[in-house]
């Protein structure tokens, strides 16, 4: 079993006196692609602003490999945008790389950028506005601005809600290679059942503010009740 990623103690999240979730313990390891599944209010997003350090647990200890800083890159819902937005795609990824006075990137970013424009299969759109592309390539667009400092966690917070099959499959399909070929690490949440089985190694299920644990392969339909 590789090390842990990230290891989580027993932790519990409240909000006023409404406990959220308690006594939830897992561990993500290295180059694994696990799902985060639950029904709505479940807590899945709460969970997710533990893990990006946004959101303080009530009680409970979130530990990363080393104990040091852990870079996370993260792709959120797909949201359309105005056929007006004005970056180019190739500006839209850069945005994740600091900013400094001119000239803002140095080679090493550059090659950053032109690798993960490839990775992601966005090299002919790169001078593309970001706001005439479709709904895939958008979420590909994402993808590449939470890859370009090459982070060791990626989080996918439902990025397939609203995109059409063929499109929800490219998409974690791509992250899935990247997750195989690179060792990313993912954590992909997610109300999909059939795509949690499909493309992650094991699932994290919330539920009745309890979290269980096993192989994607064992995640049955009616796991979750709405
Ligand atoms: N800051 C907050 N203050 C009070 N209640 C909150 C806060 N954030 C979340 N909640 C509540 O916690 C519960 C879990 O919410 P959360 O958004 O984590 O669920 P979820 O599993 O991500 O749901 P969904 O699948 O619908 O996105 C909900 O009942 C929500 O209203």
């Amino acid at each position: 079993m590789a090390q842990p990623l990230i290891q989580v103690h027993d932790l519990a999240q409240s909000f006023a006196d409404r406990t959220i979730f308690s006594h939830v313990n897992f561990s993500i390891p290295q180059g694994a692609m696990v799902s985060l599944v639950g029904a709505n209010g479940s807590g899945k997003t709460t969970l997710t602003r533990i893990l990006l350090g946004i959101l303080k647990p009530t009680s409970g200890t979130v530990q990363t490999d080393g104990g040091g800083h852990l870079t996370v890159g993260y792709v959120p819902q797909f949201r359309n945008l105005d056929r007006d937005y004005p970056l180019s795609v190739r500006s839209f990824v850069q945005l994740n790389q600091i900013a400094r006075p001119w000239p803002w990137h140095t080679a090493a970013e550059k090659r950053a950028l032109t690798h993960i424009l490839t990775e992601t299969r966005l090299t002919g759109l790169a001078k593309t506005p970001l706001g005439m592309t479709s709904g895939g390539e958008k979420q590909r667009a994402y993808l590449a601005q939470a890859l370009v400092n090459d982070p060791r966690l990626l989080i996918l917070d439902e990025p397939t809600a609203s995109l059409d099959v063929a499109v929800k499959h490219e998409l974690i399909g791509l992250v899935r290679e990247l997750n195989q070929k690179q060792g990313l690490t993912v954590l992909f949440v997610t109300h999909d059942l059939p795509m949690a089985r499909e493309y992650t190694d094991r699932y994290l299920l919330l539920q009745g503010g309890q979290m269980t644990t096993g192989p994607a392969s064992a995640l049955r339909d009616d796991l979750i009740a709405d």
